[in-house]
């Protein structure tokens, strides 16, 4: 049984649908990376699992359990971690203060929670009283993962984590995501470096118009002519 399974998913906006009938699975450790075009449906997809969305239809399982059109405050106990593409921190909170709230359904937050997250990202125990709105778009974005995996997630979804970043954090970036998924917790992503992505994933599909169009191993993606060709640039 998958952790994550998206079957036949129908989500919008209000009226407006976007996804249509979208088809998902995620294993228990897997790197999966959704890639597609501009206004594919990619975040919207990461958004409507989530419970961000208005739910028209088919089928979010999690771990065992049906989580369609549940609120997020719900999901998020499941084990899901989220971190949107923009509006991810709380700018005029400490840095401490963010990743505390990353827990905010627990009564405590327990020490060795901030500890892990502070062995993992140094640079958030240097600047812990730092307000995060002041802090470099990098920094911000790694406080941002911090506090998603505040939880302990099983699944964590990172959508577009590079976006803003100088190109050489952008590989930091990506051993950063390596090194969360070979510490076990699976990862959904959606990159505009798609073919960093690919290579980096186990598998991955392509998202047209809101309908899954392949899905492949991400190697198997990178070497498709017909991939390469409509979706990553030559
Ligand atoms: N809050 C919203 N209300 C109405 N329509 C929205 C909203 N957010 C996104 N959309 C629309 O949904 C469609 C899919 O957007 P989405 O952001 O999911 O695509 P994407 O594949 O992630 O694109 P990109 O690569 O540009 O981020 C687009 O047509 C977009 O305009």
């Amino acid at each position: 049984m998958a952790l994550l399974d998206v079957s036949g998913l129908d989500a919008g906006y209000g009226d407006l649908q976007i996804l249509e009938g979208v088809d998902m699975t995620v294993d228990e450790g897997e790197y999966v990376t959704i890639v597609g075009p501009n206004g594919a449906g990619k975040s919207t997809v990461m958004k409507s699992i989530f419970g961000l969305t208005t739910y028209m239809g088919g089928s979010v399982d999690f771990d065992g359990e049906e989580i369609s059109a549940r609120r997020p405050e719900d999901i998020i106990s499941t084990g899901i971690g989220y971190v949107p593409q923009n509006d991810n921190v709380f700018p005029s909170l400490s840095v401490k203060e963010n990743l505390e709230m990353g827990a905010y359904i627990l009564d405590d937050v327990p020490e060795d929670r901030l500890r892990r997250i502070y062995d993992r990202f140094p640079i958030l125990e240097q600047r812990k009283t730092q307000k995060a709105g002041t802090m470099s778009g990098g920094q911000q974005q790694m406080l941002a993962m911090g506090r998603a995996l505040m939880l302990d997630p099983d699944l964590l979804m990172l959508d577009e984590p590079s976006a803003g970043l100088a190109p050489d954090l952008v590989d930091d970036m990506f051993d950063r995501i390596d090194e969360i998924n070979d510490d076990g917790t699976a990862i959904l992503l959606v990159e505009q470096n798609a073919k960093e992505a690919l290579r980096r994933c186990d598998r991955g599909y392509v998202l047209v118009q809101g309908q899954n169009r392949y899905e492949d191993s991400g190697d198997a993606l990178l070497a498709d002519e017909q991939v390469r060709q409509d979706f990553l640039g030559g």
